[in-house]
């Protein structure tokens, strides 16, 4: 197991080219936010966007539109029970993010069986959240394209059925191996399994993160850094690491670290590790 350091930021971020436009940095689409979780999918969208993603899509519930345009402006917008536009919108994004806030009723599982039937193997999806306790709820399987799973302890006994207190990193790798995707269980000391079977621990991090819509952050800045770079392992690994060394810093004067702290710190500490 190897310890996350600072050196992942600079592998990763890069400066970006001057002829680059927004095409160049990735068409990603978030989906997630039923009528009671609508700042769960905000908090992810605007992390997506401060990270950098070039075109960002939300689709969600129709009741958080307003509030969305309100805090985000910089995206677009579906209503994710408008079948069509969901469909065309995931078959043709980049990257995808689900789950954040989406809730695990029947209507919710109609929402991801739609966005999972309509990926294919050259894109990268982010499942966290509701989106994965349904996978477990309902039975449903793991849908093309380079899958990055982002479970809290509970939501990962759920998907691996390894109780809390038996998450082990061998146990977790025995399961993560036979998923053909990178796991990243969150917790104090978070940990990756990547696809190629490599385990990563986060060594810094703090209980100032512990909060509502602190993942749905983390996993707005994954799908933010695997649009727009290249290797999407060394991206989840830069993203996870940015979000806390982000916390670290803010926590150093403030008891609680809000989410939106974090992203609306995103570009000038990303511009701090950008060669
Ligand atoms: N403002 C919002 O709209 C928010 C919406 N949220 C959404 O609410 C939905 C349900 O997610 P929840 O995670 O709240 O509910 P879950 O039922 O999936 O999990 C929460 C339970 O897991 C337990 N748990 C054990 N180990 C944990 C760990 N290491 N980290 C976190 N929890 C651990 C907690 O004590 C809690 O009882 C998700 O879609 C999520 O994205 C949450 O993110 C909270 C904020
Ligand atoms: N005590 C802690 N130390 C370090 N990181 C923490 C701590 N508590 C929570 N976090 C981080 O906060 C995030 C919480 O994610 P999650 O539980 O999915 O939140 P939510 O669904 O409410 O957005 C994870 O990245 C986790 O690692
Ligand atoms: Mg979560």
């Amino acid at each position: 197991m190897e310890q996350l350091t600072d050196s992942i930021l600079t592998k990763v971020i890069k400066n970006r080219p001057a002829n680059s436009h927004k095409g160049t940095f990735g068409k990603i689409l978030l989906v997630g936010g039923n009528q009671n979780f609508g700042g769960a999918i905000i908090m992810a969208a605007s992390a997506a966007v401060y990270a950098g993603a070039g075109l960002v899509t939300t689709a969600t519930d129709s009741v958080n539109l307003d509030s969305l345009h309100d805090r985000l402006p910089e995206t677009m917008f579906i209503n994710y029970h408008d079948k069509v536009q969901l469909s065309n919108s995931a078959s043709s994004v980049d990257t995808v993010v689900v789950g954040p806030g989406l809730g695990d009723d029947v209507r919710s599982q109609e929402v991801l069986l739609t966005v999972f039937a309509n990926l294919s193997d050259q894109q990268t999806v982010i499942i966290d959240g509701s989106a994965i306790t349904m996978m477990s709820k309902y039975k449903i399987d793991q849908p093309a394209g380079h899958v990055i799973y982002t479970p809290h302890q509970m939501e990962w006994q759920r998907l691996s059925g390894i109780t809390i207190s038996d998450q082990t990193i061998e146990n977790n790798s025995q399961v993560a191996r036979q998923m053909n995707a990178t796991v990243v269980v969150k917790k104090h000391h978070t940990e990756i399994y990547t696809v190629d079977n490599k385990v990563y621990q986060l060594p810094i991090g703090t209980p100032a993160q512990a909060t509502g819509g602190m993942g749905d952050t983390l996993a707005g800045i994954v799908g933010g850094f695997t649009a727009q770079f290249t290797n999407k392992t060394d991206a989840v690994l830069a993203a996870v690491y940015a979000h806390s060394a982000i916390a670290e810093q803010i926590a150093q004067n403030h008891y609680v670290v809000l989410p939106h702290q974090i992203t609306e710190s995103l570009p000038q500490f990303m511009n701090k590790y950008a060669n």
